[in-house]
């Protein structure tokens, strides 16, 4: 319920997430950019503390007064796609995997950073772990074990499964593939009478 004071609005009553959500997309762009990130090469980036906090930082003098460089291995821009990140970070360790080597991939960084857009990516435009299991099972094609007697078993084991439990493991496979359809179908059909009654 809604009462008005001053001309302006004034909410009474228990607030709801739709009552304090705002894009604020057009407040930020309207800031000046102040450049606190600079890539400077392939390998380097330059970091300065944003204009409204160079005050605290010479009254706390544990804090770097100056801008920072960082080096690493590889620096990739905003503008880079994901299939050149791909190739220029991860493409190198699906090789090494496919010759039996161990590889640890993980993403870093604050909150909205990029991380799960950089590992899964849209459907449209797939990140690394889309493209890493592409080449992964491009690659041992015709070379698949064809039957279904093994089970992994955590990270690293795996059992040997008794025809029972093969017959087990069927079952509940197809169940799976059963209900993924049924889910596929239902949404479908969910998107498609969306449509409709736009
Ligand atoms: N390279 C990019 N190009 C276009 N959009 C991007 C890119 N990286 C991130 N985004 C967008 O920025 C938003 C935040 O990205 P994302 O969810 O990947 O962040 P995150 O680091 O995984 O966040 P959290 O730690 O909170 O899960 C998303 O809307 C995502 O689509």
């Amino acid at each position: 319920m809604d009462s008005s004071l001053a001309g302006r609005p004034e909410r009474v009553g228990p607030v709801e997430v739709g009552d304090i959500k705002k894009d604020l997309l057009a407040e930020f762009s309207a800031m000046p950019t102040q450049d606190c990130v600079t890539i400077e090469g392939p390998d380097t980036v330059v970091l300065k503390p944003p204009r409204s906090c160079q005050s605290n930082r010479q009254s706390d003098k544990s804090l770097p007064q100056t801008a920072q460089r960082f080096t690493f291995t590889q620096v990739f821009g905003p503008e880079a796609s994901q299939r050149k990140v791909f190739e220029g970070s991860v493409r190198g360790l699906v090789r090494d995997v496919l010759q039996g080597g161990n590889c640890l991939v993980f993403t870093y960084g604050v909150t909205n950073a990029g991380k799960t857009f950089t590992f899964l990516g849209p459907d449209h435009d797939s990140g690394l772990l889309p493209r890493s299991l592409s080449v992964i099972f491009n690659s041992i094609e015709g070379r698949l074990y064809g039957r279904c007697d093994l089970k992994p078993q955590r990270c690293r084991d795996f059992s040997r499964l008794t025809p029972d439990q093969q017959a087990t493991e069927s079952s509940s496979k197809r169940n799976l593939l059963r209900m993924l359809k049924e889910v596929r179908r239902v949404t479908g059909s969910v998107a498609a009478w969306c449509e409709r009654v736009r």
